[in-house]
C-alpha cells in the first residue's frame, strides 16, 4: 500500500481582526456578565481575554454542550493535542488563531489550560463528590485555572507594598496573587454550582459534597424531590458562607492587579457574587427558579466597582 503523506498543515484563512471579532461575538453571546467586565479593559487586554474565554467555553462545551453525549476521553485527548498545536503556533481554526496571536503578546503558561481539560475529564467519569477537598480540586481545574490564565493578561505585582484598600480586610490576606486569582475562580464556580443545583440534579449530577448533605441530614432523595425545608436552608447558608470566604480571599488580590485591570475584575466579582444574594432572597429555592442579577443591579455595580477600584 502506498503510504499517503500526512496532510499538510493549512493555516486558517481568516484575518487576525476577524478572528478576534469572532471571539468578541461568542463572549458577548454566552457570558453577559464577563463581557461587561471586558468592556472596561484596554483593547489589547480585552481581545486577549476574549480569545481565552472562547477557548475555555469550547472546552466546557465538549462535556456540557449539545454534543456532550458524543464526547469521550479520546475527544479530550484530541482537544489536548490541538491545545499543544495552538501553543506551538499551529492554530487549527480562526478561534484558535486568536489564542495563538494572544500568546505572542502574553506568553501564557500552558499548564492551566491542560488542568482545565483535566477538569472536564472529571465531569466525564464522575457525578458525585464525597468531600469538599475533592470538589475544590474540580473547581480549581475548571475555574481556578481561568483565574491563572486571566492574571497573566491583567498583570499584577505580588510584591507591591501599596496599602490594602479600605474595602479589603488585611486579615483575609493570605497566599500569593496567584492564590487569590484561583480563589476568585473557585468562588465563581461554587456560586455557579449553587445557582444550578436543580438543573444539575436533573442531569444526574450532584456537585454539593455528599459529606455536607450528610452533616445537615439532607438526603439525595430530598435533593431529587427539591425539598426546601430548614435542613436545606441551613445547608445552603453553609455553602453560601463558604463561597463568600473565597470571594473575600480574592478581593485582597484585586488591589495588587495592574491599575487598568482592577475595575473590570471588581465588577465581575461583584456581579457574580450578587447571585448569592439573589439565592438568599429567593429563600434558597434553586430548584424552581434561576437566580439572576437584574439589569438595574448590574448597572449599579459598575460605578460602585469603579469607586472600589480607584483606591
Ligand atoms: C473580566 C474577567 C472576569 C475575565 C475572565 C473571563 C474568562 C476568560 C472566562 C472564562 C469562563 C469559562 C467559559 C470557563 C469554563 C468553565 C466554566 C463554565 C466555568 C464557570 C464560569 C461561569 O460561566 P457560565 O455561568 O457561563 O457557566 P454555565 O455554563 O452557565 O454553567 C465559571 C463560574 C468560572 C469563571 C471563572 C472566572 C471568570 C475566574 C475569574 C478570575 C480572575 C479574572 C482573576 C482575577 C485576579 C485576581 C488576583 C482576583
Ligand atoms: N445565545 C445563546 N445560545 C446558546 N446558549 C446560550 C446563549 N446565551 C446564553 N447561553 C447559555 O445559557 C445559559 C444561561 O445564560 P444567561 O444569559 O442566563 O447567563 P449569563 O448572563 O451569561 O450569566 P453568566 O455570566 O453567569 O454566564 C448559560 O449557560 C449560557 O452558556
Ligand atoms: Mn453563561
Amino acid at each position: 500500500m502506498l503510504q499517503l503523506p500526512r496532510a499538510e498543515y493549512v493555516p486558517p484563512l481568516i484575518s487576525l481582526d476577524e478572528a478576534y471579532e469572532l471571539c468578541r461575538q461568542v463572549t458577548a453571546t454566552y457570558a453577559k456578565t464577563f463581557y461587561l467586565g471586558t468592556l472596561l479593559m484596554p483593547p489589547a487586554k480585552r481581545r486577549a481575554i476574549w480569545a481565552i474565554y472562547v477557548w475555555c467555553r469550547r472546552t466546557d462545551e465538549l462535556v456540557d454542550g449539545p454534543q456532550a453525549a458524543t464526547t469521550t476521553m479520546a475527544t479530550l485527548d484530541e482537544w489536548e493535542a490541538r491545545l499543544e498545536d495552538i501553543f506551538a503556533g499551529r492554530p487549527h481554526d480562526g478561534m484558535d488563531l486568536a489564542l495563538t496571536a494572544t500568546l505572542e503578546h502574553y506568553p501564557l503558561d500552558i499548564q492551566p489550560f491542560r488542568d482545565m481539560i483535566a477538569g472536564q475529564r472529571m465531569d466525564l467519569h464522575r457525578s458525585r463528590y464525597e468531600t469538599f477537598a475533592e470538589l475544590e480540586l474540580y473547581c480549581y481545574r475548571v475555574a481556578g485555572t481561568v483565574g491563572l490564565m486571566s492574571l497573566e493578561v491583567m498583570g499584577g505585582n505580588p510584591y507591591s507594598d501599596r496599602l490594602c484598600s479600605p474595602w479589603v480586610d488585611p486579615y483575609q490576606a493570605k497566599g500569593t496573587l496567584k492564590d487569590q486569582a484561583i480563589a476568585l475562580g473557585i468562588a465563581n464556580q461554587l456560586t455557579n454550582i449553587l445557582r444550578d443545583v436543580g438543573e444539575d440534579m436533573r442531569r444526574g449530577r450532584i456537585y454539593l459534597p455528599l459529606e455536607d448533605l450528610a452533616a445537615f441530614n439532607y438526603t439525595e432523595e430530598d435533593l431529587q424531590r427539591g425539598v426546601i425545608d430548614d435542613r436545606w436552608r441551613a445547608l445552603m447558608r453553609f455553602q453560601i458562607q463558604r463561597a463568600r470566604q473565597f470571594y473575600r480571599e480574592a478581593e485582597v488580590g484585586v488591589a495588587y492587579l495592574e491599575r487598568d485591570a482592577r475595575w473590570p475584575v471588581w465588577s465581575a466579582l461583584m456581579l457574580y457574587r450578587q447571585i448569592l444574594d439573589v439565592i438568599e432572597a429567593n429563600d434558597y429555592d434553586v430548584f424552581n427558579r434561576r437566580a439572576f442579577v437584574s439589569d438595574w443591579r448590574k448597572l449599579l455595580s459598575i460605578p460602585i466597582s469603579w469607586f472600589k477600584a480607584s483606591f
